[in-house]
């Protein structure tokens, strides 16, 4: 058998790239640029397996993807090419690719690692966003800046210039100007916060995510420290390179600086994370980073889409201001054109997705073959509800979190405090949530705890809240017991629930749902080899999938796909359906929209579109009720058909109305207007 059969399947560019370098050994730097649906992820799984089978090292392999689904399911990809040509011992060696995870992921490992190094205690807990905001609150509260005359910056606000600052690696003033000119006035008492900040954090041993690759990076000015590190890897390797950061860059630059084993993967076009501070130029100034420059291998055929879907994917974002891919061909059948389908409104909208998902359905495509797309999470609000009517089972992906509902978060507050009692942001949650602990009793045994050199022991000399009672001893043998490790891991998630569950009960009504959570959040724990990982991994990577309405479906069960459009990134259905086609919400308002901003809004839309196979629904509900103006209220706004879509563009789509007239009563919807009653209006004062 040929010993690299499973080539044969690839063209010849993605041939070139997976063979780049021939063996197993580094190989000059090399970046795959090319457009949706190429093969791109494809051809970096298989370049991986192309290593394996040459005999490269799996634990020396970094690679690097944009979440954690992203990684298991390059490896379960790697595995099976692999298989082709070394059989169960492919199995063998993907198992020992342990080093396949997010970047902060594989940040945060390394840290633990190298703690000692660079001054750093190794059991150091991660705040999520929520918990950073909290503490930045904290800090903004005792430096008296929430009492200034003129309105501060709010806790949130306050958190996304620090991130752009750390991110971008941008001067302080320079974020201020370019994109919050409205706190350019707050510069000195921003950047005194940001000081305090990092002192909080640093006393109470937490990193933010932001800590993970700014640490990193730090870490990697250290020649020695960089070298070490870039040593441990002969291959470092990273997938949707578009959207990684200045700050991910140079840590990827001082791992290997002479770009030997380095593998990076992207497309212009499919830009979306701007507001994490990355940057579409990392992407276009990775060659030039070597000399002599990395070799450049573009992919030019897609082999997702049919022929009229890519046409109209290529025609919206060839009207970019900016480019660098070229459009894509394909060979595979024109097939149908994406319909334009215009609805009455939102309810009309759900209707029509909830229809054709089912007709689909019958006609042979599963639900899991089927997505729902949407700009912003809580757009899909009456479709769920329409789901549920119709019991059509769904998974949601990139809505409201599973671990931001309160009482998920109170019980890993608890974790978290149990690893680290300096953590103050769970400390102060997990208290309050006995009854007779309010903040300044909290507050008493959080400075009590930061003074005492050992928190945990000191937990039980601390100022007991007079009004706790019976609760503040069972919280305190509860903490000692986790801390002593005695039940050990997985079991100890358990305690922590039973410590917790009376006083959810108490808090909250609907106690019985919250405890499935648990339950299933106890599940998700015993994946994991201990609480430090457990934590670590969820808080870095969250599992995204909330269905609270439709009930969880079993993996081997149909659901339909909900999605927002960037947690589509990389996946691919047969059928796809995007809702709310039209200006304010692809784009979304941007107020007063900048440039740059529009731009990533219409990659955002070339996005939605290629992650169709077969057939595509461009959603353009007509109007929209809006909330919170009136309580009778049936106000509503009229909106129009995106932007990204102008009148030039229509031949590439079919449009549709829906209901038709007939099956709509008396109120008929038209794909275009009949009277331009706007037109009119103007034409009255001219
Ligand atoms: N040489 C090939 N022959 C047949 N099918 C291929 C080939 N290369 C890729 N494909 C298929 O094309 C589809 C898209 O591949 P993949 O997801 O790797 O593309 P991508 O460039 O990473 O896409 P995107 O950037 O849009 O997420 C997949 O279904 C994949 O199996």
């Amino acid at each position: 058998m040929n010993a690299h059969v499973y080539l044969d399947s690839l063209n010849p560019a993605q041939r070139r790239a997976v063979s780049h370098g021939g063996d197993a050994a580094p190989a000059p730097p090399v970046l795959i640029i090319a457009g949706a649906g190429s093969g791109k992820t494809n051809t970096l799984a298989h370049r991986v397996a192309h290593l394996l089978v040459c005999g490269a090292d799996p634990r020396r392999i970094l690679l690097m993807t944009f979440s954690r689904r992203a990684a298991s399911e390059m490896i379960r990809r790697v595995e099976r090419i692999a298989r082709k040509v070394m059989g169960d011992g492919a199995g063998v060696a993907v198992d020992a690719l342990n080093w396949a995870g997010t970047f902060h992921g594989v940040g945060a490992r390394l840290l633990r690692d190298l703690a000692e190094q660079i001054g750093l205690d190794p059991a150091f807990t991660i705040h999520d966003r929520e918990d950073a905001a909290d503490l930045m609150n904290l800090v903004r509260h005792e430096l008296g800046f929430s009492k200034t005359e003129a309105r501060f910056p709010t806790k949130g606000t306050c958190l996304s210039i620090y991130s752009r600052c750390v991110n971008a690696e941008q001067p302080i003033e320079d974020v201020l100007r370019l994109s919050y000119p409205w706190c350019i006035a707050w510069a000195e008492e921003l950047k005194q916060l940001f000081g305090s900040y990092v002192e909080a954090k640093q006393q109470q041993n937490v990193l933010d995510y932001d800590d993970l690759l700014l640490y990193w990076a730090q870490a990697m000015c250290d020649g020695d420290l960089a070298a070490d590190v870039g040593a441990r890897f002969d291959h470092v390797m990273v997938d949707e390179y578009q959207d990684t950061n200045r700050l991910q860059s140079s840590i990827l630059l001082a791992l290997k600086p002479d770009g030997r084993g380095l593998t990076v993967v992207g497309d212009d076009a499919q830009s979306i994370y701007s507001f994490r501070a990355a940057t579409v130029r990392n992407i276009l100034d990775f060659p030039l980073a070597f000399s002599p420059p990395a070799e450049v291998i573009t992919l030019e055929q897609n082999y997702r889409s049919t022929q009229a879907i890519l046409g109209a994917a290529n025609a919206v974002i060839d009207l970019a201001a900016e480019r660098f891919t070229k459009n894509l061909w394909t060979d595979r059948a024109t097939g149908a054109a994406p319909e334009l389908v215009n609805v009455r409104d939102e309810a009309d909208q759900a209707r029509f997705i909830a229809e054709q998902v089912l007709e689909n359905r019958e006609a042979g495509t599963t639900l899991k073959q089927q997505a729902v797309l949407f700009r912003a999470s809580h757009h899909s609000g009456p479709l769920e509800i329409e789901l549920t009517r119709r019991n059509i089972p769904f998974v949601k992906f990139g809505g409201l979190k599973f671990l931001d509902a309160a009482h998920v978060k109170d019980l890993l507050a608890l974790l978290r405090f149990v690893e680290n009692p300096r953590d103050r942001v769970s400390a102060f949650r997990v208290m309050q949530l006995m009854p007779g602990v309010g903040p300044t009793s909290a507050q008493r045994v959080i400075e009590h705890l930061a003074q005492a050199p050992d928190g945990a022991e000191a937990l039980r000399h601390a100022p007991a809240p007079a009004r706790a009672g019976e609760d503040w001893i069972a919280f305190v043998e509860a903490i000692e017991a986790l801390r002593s490790g005695m039940s050990g891991w997985p079991a100890e998630i358990e305690r922590a629930r039973l410590w917790y569950e009376p006083h959810l009960e108490r808090i909250h009504e609907d106690a019985t749902t919250r405890q499935a959570d648990l339950l299933q959040l106890e599940q998700i724990a015993g994946g994991y080899p201990s609480r430090e990982r457990f934590l670590t991994e969820l808080t870095l990577d969250p599992p995204d999938a909330t269905s609270d309405q439709a009930g969880v479906p079993h993996l081997d069960e149909d659901y339909l796909i909900l999605s927002t459009i960037h947690s589509a990134k990389g996946q691919e259905w047969k059928s796809v359906f995007v809702m709310n086609v039209v200006d304010g919400c692809i784009p979304i308002d941007l107020g007063a929209g900048a440039k740059d901003e529009i731009e990533e809004e219409r990659r955002l839309l070339y996005v939605a579109m290629t992650r169709a196979k077969d057939d595509l629904h461009l959603m353009v509900p007509q109007r929209f009720f809006t909330h919170g103006q009136s309580s009778t209220g049936d106000r509503h706004v009229y909106a129009a058909r995106t932007r990204f879509i102008p009148n030039t563009l229509l031949k590439h789509f079919q449009r549709r109305a829906w209901p038709l007239a007939a099956q709509a009563g008396s109120r008929p919807v038209s794909a275009g207007p009949k009277i331009d009653v706007r037109a009119k209006m103007r034409g009255m004062w001219r």
